[in-house]
């Protein structure tokens, strides 16, 4: 199936880095003949961060598992970095794929630091330079070995152990991280910052990042592009979270974006400076507390609730830029759309 067929996966694929993993006419169908995923075209970029997100039972979790071939397709190919996956080695092949699911799969009996050593033991470190990195691995996920090595996993919060589970995953370097509802275990307050976490860690190591989620919100909030899935493994639509939401290819798209997407919108599309309005003669009284001209229009109009005001004033660096009303927010989301 093409997905490059749609004028939006046209669009979002021009601003695409150079593909790390691809995918051409990728199938699985099972012994029992059901179709679990149907001839998916899917390119990742280089440094990218895409979501796979659908309904159950769509094939998320078979296209991830088909990477990193702990399933393998019944037809078409896959490549890693150029690299035909299933003329290698799977083993060799894993070294290079950092792997987190939902349920963490740590050693209950094992502390905490061994959790995280194993994988470089595995790869022939000493026992020092393992440890030394697992607290080096600990303290980039937020987790202070000082406090959290000695213990056992029952030990630790459902958030903790996720924390472990993406250091355990991230030990060989790999270029590649796959990632099963990583988030999925954990209350939504949780979930929440457990992803502000991962996305800051992931600017800062750049890693090809494929992640399955069944939640639309996680996966506007964290993909660079979301692919959503249909029913049968059928890729309903591959684009930004932008233009999945502002342009849903079909109806099943929009439906299962739902009806609150221009909300979701909101968060999704950045000020425009061209639909400010200028500071000359407003009244102090009348503005809320300044916002950076980064910001989106959803934190603008958190500002303007919040400080129950007409207009935001918006600021680059020091300077006042201009102030954003409900109209100028209205503009920006239409004006995103006709880009
Ligand atoms: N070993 C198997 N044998 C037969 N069918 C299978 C097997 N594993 C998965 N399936 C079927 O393949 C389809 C896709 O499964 P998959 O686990 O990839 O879906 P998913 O989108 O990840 O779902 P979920 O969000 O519920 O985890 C489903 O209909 C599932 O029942």
């Amino acid at each position: 199936m093409d997905v490059t067929g749609s004028p939006d996966a046209r669009a979002s694929d021009r601003s695409a880095p150079e593909p790390m993993i691809r995918l051409r006419g990728v199938g699985k169908t099972y012994a029992d003949g059901t179709v679990a995923v149907h001839e998916l075209d899917l390119e990742v970029g280089r440094g990218e961060l895409v979501c796979l997100v659908g309904p159950s039972g769509c094939g998320k979790s078979t296209t991830l598992k088909m990477i990193n071939r702990l399933i393998e397709p019944t037809t078409g190919t896959i490549e890693i970095d150029g690299r035909d996956v299933t003329a290698q080695d799977p083993v060799e092949l894993r070294r290079g794929i950092g792997y987190v699911i939902q349920q963490v799969g740590l050693f209950p009996h094992q502390k905490i630091v061994t959790n995280v050593m194993t994988v470089p033991l595995l790869y022939g470190e000493s026992r020092a330079k393992a440890r030394a990195r697992a607290h080096e691995l600990m303290d980039l996920v937020g987790l202070d070995p000082a406090t959290y090595a000695d213990r056992y996993p029952h030990q630790l919060s459902g958030g903790e152990q996720q924390r472990v589970g993406v250091a355990r995953a991230l030990a060989a370097d790999p270029p590649v991280l796959l990632m099963d509802e990583p988030f999925g275990a954990v209350d939504p307050v949780v979930r929440v910052r457990l992803q502000d976490e991962f996305l800051r860690l992931q600017h800062e190591l750049g890693k090809t990042v494929v992640l399955v989620t069944h939640d639309i919100d996680e996966a506007v909030r964290m993909g660079d592009r979301v692919a959503i899935f249909a029913g049968g493994g059928r890729l309903a639509q591959y684009a930004s979270p932008a233009d999945l939401l502002g342009r849903p290819a079909d109806d099943f798209v929009s439906d299962f974006v739902g009806s609150t997407r221009g909300l979701r919108r909101l968060a999704v599309t950045p000020i425009d400076p061209a639909h400010l309005e200028p500071l000359d003669g407003v009244r102090t009284g009348d503005l809320g507390a300044a916002i950076d001209v980064a910001s989106t229009l959803e934190e603008a109009l958190a500002v303007l609730l919040r400080d129950d005001k007409p207009m935001v004033a918006v600021k680059q660096g020091a300077q006042f830029v201009g102030v954003l009303t409900p109209n100028g927010i209205h503009r920006a989301l239409r004006a995103s759309l006709a880009e």
